[in-house]
């Protein structure tokens, strides 16, 4: 898939998603990443041409600044501890939608959002739409944990569920990749994919575990998008 295809296939997926999810009136997470931003664009206009009263719910830095720029109402989960809706990109869905999130460090903040959404829903390009957790995602499970704790954590993921655990290091800057909540990131390459709501239990009972990526029964929607403009759509069951 060309670049051009990727960004044609999140755009037309977040659109979608917009027109179908948003309505006047509701209290909206926005996620983070880069599909994210064709959605808060979609929001912007709708907000513009159709004058609904929308209040925005950020999950990250980059997400606050996206509804600021786009002069859309921003609001905190103080205000508004109840959310209509949040929309949010994803690493990779699997037939279930449960969904590995984070590889942008992200990840805490946006799994807080969601649990307090009533609907949330995911917006992707159709290379994120697979049938088992890691076909095409092979960076790991990004896991997000406090800062001295990292060795231990990193070592006790490797012994008690396998795979390769290694401290996310930062590009533009020396040392490891520090979140918006001041905290590092672990990526955890596993091995196979198990039984992921165990396996999430497993994580965030080490100490010094803040958040995992990993995504349960969180999904209602998947909107995945082509690079020719089509949208497909999957409902979670039950
Ligand atoms: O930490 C980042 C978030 O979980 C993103 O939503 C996820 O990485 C997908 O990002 P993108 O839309 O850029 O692929």
């Amino acid at each position: 898939m060309s670049m051009d295809g990727i960004q044609a296939g999140k755009k037309a997926a977040a659109i979608e998603a917009v027109n179908n999810h948003i309505k006047d009136n509701y209290i909206v997470g926005i996620g983070s990443g880069t599909t994210v931003v064709s959605a808060v664009d979609r929001i912007a206009e709708r907000v513009k041409e159709e004058k609904l009263k929308l209040v925005c719910i950020p999950t990250s830095f980059q997400a606050k600044q996206l509804i600021i720029d786009n002069n859309l109402v921003l609001g905190t989960l103080e205000q508004y501890p109840e959310l209509d809706v949040a929309i949010d990109g994803a690493d990779e869905v699997d037939i279930d939608l449960v969904c590995i999130k984070g590889g942008g460090g992200c990840l805490t903040q946006e799994k807080i959002i969601a649990g307090c959404a009533r609907e949330l829903i995911l917006i992707a390009d159709a290379r994120k739409d697979v049938e088992t957790l890691g076909t095409t995602w092979t960076k790991g499970v990004p896991i997000e944990v406090v800062g001295m704790a990292y060795k231990p954590v990193l070592l006790q993921i490797m012994k008690t569920l396998g795979g390769t655990a290694q401290l996310r290091m930062a590009s533009k800057k020396m040392g490891p990749v520090v979140t918006d909540n001041g905290n590092f990131i672990i990526d955890w390459i596993f091995d196979k994919p198990g039984n992921w709501k165990d396996i999430n239990t497993t994580l965030q009972l080490i100490p010094g575990v803040v958040e995992t990526g990993l995504f349960v029964n969180m999904a209602k929607y998947a909107y995945f998008g082509q690079p020719d403009g089509s949208v497909g759509v999957k409902h979670a069951q039950g």
